[in-house]
């Protein structure tokens, strides 16, 4: 079997088409990136991030802060933004530098803007099943899941990781969707075990090829999430073997990457359309 490649670079490329579309009908809508620090990754996802937002019609804020700014400093920004109309919505790239509490700072985003979806509001809201705003990563390996027609329910899913960006809000998702989910972590005993259990899995711990072919149920769906950059380029969690026994796989890079941009694009209008009072607060 060879394993049919869920193209996140083009589902992505039709999800921002669909938000600019809308951005295009709704007028204004603000986005505002923090950037603390020199971390090269981060570099590159900001700018991916912006290019992608420009492109949709967004009017992004590019918000850079030098790796030594006071944790004082950087929450006072966050409140400046959270109060700012022109800004829907404001994403805070992690990882932050060492001597600032990423706890605090996500948690000082006001939840209605918070597009990543870490305020603890948006994450109880998951847990609830009324979803506001979802981490990125996990609601586009849902798109992805959804476009090539894998439907969870009833299906048994492994997760493996437990990361606030992606793990758990995955897990939630999968559960929502009536999947039976299995979250694996650095102390499972027997990680293969699980996973030969799988229709779905999901691979979020960034620990190149922890995923192989032996271990792989055949014609399952596999999404690479992890990513490690090494000396021969960059390496996801799922080993390339994986591709003769799997029924879906996402390519990486190629695979969830690209939609966690465009993810986070749908969220931005949604916190526009929360804001316009077009969309209702759950609850409210
Ligand atoms: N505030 C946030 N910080 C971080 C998040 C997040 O969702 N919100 N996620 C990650 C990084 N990330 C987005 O910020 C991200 C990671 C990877 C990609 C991506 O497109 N990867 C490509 C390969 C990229 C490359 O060539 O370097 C792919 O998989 O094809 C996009 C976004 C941590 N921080």
């Amino acid at each position: 079997m060879t394993a049919v490649l869920m193209d996140g670079k083009a589902l992505a490329a039709k999800v921002r088409a669909d938000v600019a579309r809308d951005v295009a009908a709704l007028g204004h809508v603000g986005l505002a990136t923090v950037l603390v620090g020199d971390d090269p990754a981060s570099h590159v996802y900001i700018a991916a991030k912006h290019k992608a937002a420009t492109e949709a019609g967004i009017d992004a804020r590019d918000v850079r802060l030098p790796a030594d700014t006071s944790e004082e400093d950087v929450l006072a920004l966050v409140d400046r933004l959270n109060h700012d109309d022109e800004v829907d919505g404001i994403l805070v790239q992690l990882p932050l530098p060492g001597h600032l509490d990423e706890t605090k700072v996500t948690y000082a985003v006001s939840p209605a803007k918070d597009v990543d979806g870490f305020h603890p509001v948006n994450a109880g809201n998951l847990y609830l099943g009324t979803p506001i705003h979802v981490p990125a990563t996990p609601s586009g390996c849902m798109e992805l899941l959804a476009a090539y027609d894998v439907d969870p329910a009833g299906k048994e899913a492994v997760v493996i990781g437990r990361s606030e960006i992606v793990g758990r809000p995955m897990a939630m998702l999968l559960m929502h969707a009536n999947a039976t989910v299995t979250v694996c972590h650095s102390r499972t005993r027997d990680l293969a075990a699980h996973v030969s259990r799988a229709d779905i899995v999901v691979a979020a711990v960034g620990r190149p090829g922890i995923v192989n072919a032996e271990m792989v149920k055949p014609g399952a769906a596999v999404l690479d999430v992890g990513l490690t950059r090494t000396d021969e380029g960059i390496r996801g969690d799922v080993d390339a073997s994986v591709a003769s026994v799997a029924g879906h796989l996402t390519p990486m890079p190629g695979g969830t990457g690209p939609m966690t941009i465009a993810c986070l694009l749908q969220s931005t209008l949604k916190a526009a359309r929360y804001r316009r009072g077009l969309l209702a607060f759950p609850g409210a």
